[in-house]
């Protein structure tokens, strides 16, 4: 199997339980495979169990039943410092809040996942953080304060963070989801634009019918349980 063929994330059989107060399973077999260049949704009504999926999907949450690999790696059962490295070379995280540090700027925000990847020297850091702004149209912000920017702004250089490292996968957890309709819009064709211009590899989970009927494939859930895909 070649490179380009190794599915980007297998989930198998995945099982999770909560035990507060009374034993609860809120996943039940989930099972699916993403392949590179995929853009995909996840979708269902509230409490059906996507960010409980997602946070074991991104390697956050090992407490979970059943196997999990990342590009043709099983990394179920591997120790948390392991994964905290994988997570960092190959996930890109892209949240509802967009987490961004006040105190710095934003081409220094963009730059903070490099840092920690310490694969790359300061100043191709820095070039590299203008380019990803630059397919946001954030450039000319590179330099103001995060709290200097509107809430679409923030979350177009939260994507940009995002994809610092060249990741592998990007994960969303309703990364529209705190922002109005315009502001939703540029954010939902830039993804588009990741898709369809760099084939980058995208698991996202949306409450909005519109984001994932423009995906390439919609992962439904109900109850625990994929319904649908
Ligand atoms: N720490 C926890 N302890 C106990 N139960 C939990 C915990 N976290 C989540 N749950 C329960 O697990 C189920 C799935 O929650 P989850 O947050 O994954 O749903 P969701 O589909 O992401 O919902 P939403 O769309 O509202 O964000 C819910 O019934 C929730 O109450």
């Amino acid at each position: 199997m070649n490179a380009f063929e190794t599915p980007v994330l297998e989930a198998k059989n995945i099982d999770k339980f909560f035990y507060n107060p009374t034993e609860t399973q809120v996943l039940k077999k989930v099972s699916f495979t993403i392949k590179r260049g995929e853009f995909v949704s996840v979708v269902g009504k509230s409490g059906c169990g996507k960010s409980t999926l997602l946070y074991i999907l991104s390697t956050m949450d090992t407490d979970y039943r059943g196997e999990l690999s990342l590009d043709g790696e099983l990394i179920s059962g591997k120790s948390s410092d392991y994964l905290s490295k994988l997570r960092n070379e190959k996930i890109g995280f892209v949240f509802q809040f967009h987490y961004l540090l006040n105190e710095f700027s934003v081409l220094e925000n963009v730059m903070i996942p490099g840092l920690k990847l310490g694969k790359y020297a300061r100043e191709e850091l820095e070039h590299r953080a203008i380019e990803k702004l630059r397919i946001f149209d954030m450039q000319d912000h590179a330099k103001k304060k995060a709290n200097q920017l509107s809430g679409g702004q923030k979350q177009r250089v939260a994507i940009a963070r995002a994809l610092i490292n060249d990741p592998l996968l990007i994960m969303g957890d309703e990364p529209t989801g705190n922002l109005d309709k315009k502001n939703s819009d540029i954010v939902y064709n830039k993804f588009k634009e990741l898709a369809a211009d760099f084939g980058q590899t995208m698991l996202i989970v949306t409450h909005d019918p519109e984001f994932a009927e423009g995906t390439d494939r919609i992962i439904e859930m109900e109850d625990g349980r994929v319904i649908r895909q």
